[in-house]
């Protein structure tokens, strides 16, 4: 088969440390039966371990190429699309069980594809990603850092999440210029009565100055909303811990 040239405009860096690749299979730890999906396979250096253990195994790769070489493997199911269309609840009613989402994310859309998955939460066991490293710093961030932003709360308050393995760079073919890493994240339990809609736009606000105090990014919003509960507004977004956020968007009239 034709060597593939590795294309940018997908984010293609190709894992080729066997340590590495051994490394996060056992974070991931397949077991027979799990409904795994990959996302972005490519020349499927963790696909092949992955369905070793598996048995069958169903990947999204939007490289076209690559989504023909890998339909030649019997124990795969090719999704040739972009995997933010992808509905992934109907491979959830497919499978019959919760999914577990794992990938080599590629970096240039890594944020929009965390934020798609988001809404398909209650279908998914878990995921492990591998991104850049960067970015889950921020994810995992504690309030009253400077890594602690919009993507800290949106995540947080709907999944456990742990950086488990740091990876360089020379672990790729090209190698990407920054350092990455591996992100498990777990679903909690989602909060009653919570429109993520709403929560999405109040911290959107919150932190669109993070440097200014909340009176003055959401102070006259509340207003607007006849909020008259408790919250401290004489603070930086960053200082708001996740759990006031989410009470506070439980405290106001829906959006939709
Ligand atoms: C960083 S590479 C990882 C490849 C392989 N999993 C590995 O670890 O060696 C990202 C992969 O995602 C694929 N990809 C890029 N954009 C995508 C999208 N929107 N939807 C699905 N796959 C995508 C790329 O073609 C590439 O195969």
């Amino acid at each position: 088969m034709k060597p593939h040239a590795p294309r940018k405009r997908f984010g293609q860096h190709f894992l080729t440390d066997d340590a590495i690749i051994d490394g996060i299979v056992r974070e991931i730890a397949p077991r027979p039966g799990d409904a795994m999906v990959e996302i972005g396979p490519g020349l499927a250096a963790l696909t092949q371990p992955l369905v070793e253990r598996l048995g069958r195994l169903t990947v999204v790769e939007l490289d076209r190429d690559l989504a023909a070489r890998l339909r030649s493997h019997p124990q795969l199911t090719v999704v040739e699309a972009d995997v933010l269309t992808v509905d992934f609840g109907v491979l959830a009613d497919t499978a019959g069980q919760r999914l577990r989402v794992v990938g080599n994310l590629p970096y240039n859309i890594s944020t929009p594809i965390l934020f798609h998955l988001l809404r398909f939460a209650d279908r998914i066991a878990d995921q492990h990603f591998m991104l850049q490293k960067e970015v889950i710093d921020r994810m995992v961030a504690d309030p009253a850092t400077s890594d602690y932003g919009r993507l800290s709360v949106m995540l947080q308050w709907r999944y456990a999440m742990e950086n488990v393995l740091f990876v360089p760079p020379e672990s790729f073919d090209p190698p990407p210029r920054v350092d990455s890493a591996v992100v498990r994240m777990v679903p909690r339990e989602a909060p009653a009565a919570l429109d993520p809609a709403l929560l999405e736009r109040l911290v959107q606000l919150a932190f669109s100055q993070r440097r200014k105090l909340l009176r003055n990014t959401l102070g006259r919003w509340l207003d607007e909303r006849h909020f008259e509960g408790r919250f401290d507004v004489q603070r930086r977004a960053e200082e708001v811990p996740v759990d006031e956020y989410v009470a506070l968007a439980q405290a106001l009239p829906s959006v939709s």
